[in-house]
């Protein structure tokens, strides 16, 4: 058993998957196996994303996120489109709820959807074009956006390679996931964590809060900077999930726990940023077809159990826990602006009355 109760996340060779040792292919599905059952939560090395292609990526998170506030909000998520690409502000979104406003800020790309792709025209899960900086921002801009889509392409073909070893584990052929990873869709963002200042309750302060993720499954690069948590029910600890060059950490997410009758784990995790220094990290969110209708998988329940929920799109899926993280957060801002507003107008007799 690779992945024990207090343990963190074990790290994988995923190259048994491409090579032809046929017993060092099954230990690795049958270590998958382990971990969906576990937490959901394990890292691979010997993939298929090379590692320079892994720092150029990084290098443009950072050289991005260096830019002038005021350059960044130019191609604002909210202001610029209305299919959620582009830069998000710091403290945007409140994953865990009666925590603050996250300490981070992101960049969001995904696949290049022309505005005459049908997946635009008919308002696809948040399809569209990339939103990118313009030269006079950014002058190597071509630069940033052919290697974003580089990474992108290539961790979402990896994707698909660990589908193949997820139907494995599942006893089925490697082909089942085809049709749902046929027109996939993933979102990939770049993400800057802020070090937490030293002053800001510690309680209360999150790089990103507790949450799982919405879709099927996370692939994550990590630079050198720790913070990524994964809280482990049997001990109640939050075990760190260290960076190790060239890994990528990948996690299950809610449509595959769902998909599996709560079979596999899509597990709580967090970043919490106390190193002093900046932290970058670059998830890429394997959806799938928007229109793939998902209901429990074979070998999920026993002969006579019922499925426990309704087939649902994936589309239905993933746009529902989006709601919720962005709306906690805007309703957060309201209350505060609320109460800032309370205060002033308690205040105001007395200061006439002084
Ligand atoms: O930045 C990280 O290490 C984790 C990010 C994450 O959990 C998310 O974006 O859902
Ligand atoms: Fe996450």
């Amino acid at each position: 058993m690779p992945s024990k109760a207090g343990q963190a996340p074990p790290i994988l060779d995923f190259s048994a998957f491409y090579g032809n040792n046929a017993a060092a292919k099954q230990k690795l599905v049958n270590d998958v196996r382990d971990c969906c059952l576990h937490n959901g939560f394990f890292q691979i090395t010997g993939h298929s994303v090379p590692l320079e292609l892994q720092g150029r990526i990084m290098n443009w998170n950072k050289k991005f996120f260096d830019l002038p506030l005021e350059e960044k909000v130019k191609v604002g998520k909210d202001t610029t489109n209305t299919w959620n690409r582009g830069y998000e502000v710091l403290r945007s979104q409140i994953l865990e709820p009666g925590t603050l406003p996250e300490l981070k800020e992101g960049f969001y790309i995904g696949d290049e959807i022309s505005t005459s792709h049908p997946y635009f025209i008919n308002k696809k899960l948040n399809l569209g074009p990339n939103i990118w900086p313009n030269t006079s921002t950014l002058p190597d801009v071509g630069d940033f956006k052919a290697t974003a889509l580089e990474y992108y392409t290539k961790v979402v073909a990896l994707a698909k390679d660990i589908l193949k070893v997820l139907a494995l584990t599942l006893d089925q052929k490697e082909s089942w996931f085809d049709d749902f990873t046929d027109g996939a869709v993933a979102t990939m963002r770049l993400l800057h964590y802020r070090t937490q200042p030293p002053d800001s309750p510690q309680k209360l302060t999150r790089g990103i809060g507790a949450h799982t993720d919405f879709g099927t499954i996370t692939l994550l690069l990590q630079d050198k900077v720790a913070g990524l948590q994964v809280y482990d029910h049997a001990t109640k600890e939050w075990l760190d999930v260290k960076p190790t060059t060239g890994a990528l950490v990948v996690n299950l997410g809610n449509l595959m726990m769902r998909w599996s009758n709560d079979r596999y784990i899509s597990n709580l995790h967090r970043v919490i940023n106390v190193s002093g220094e900046e932290r970058y990290s670059i998830p890429v969110f394997f959806s799938g077809n928007p229109d793939f209708v998902v209901e429990c998988m074979p070998n999920c329940r026993k002969e006579g159990e019922e499925a426990k929920y309704k087939p649902i799109t994936v589309e239905q899926a993933v746009l529902g826990g989006y709601a919720d993280s962005y709306g906690r957060a805007e309703k957060f801002k309201k209350d505060a602006a609320e109460a800032a507003r309370m205060s002033v107008a308690v205040a105001a007799p007395e200061v006439k009355a002084a």
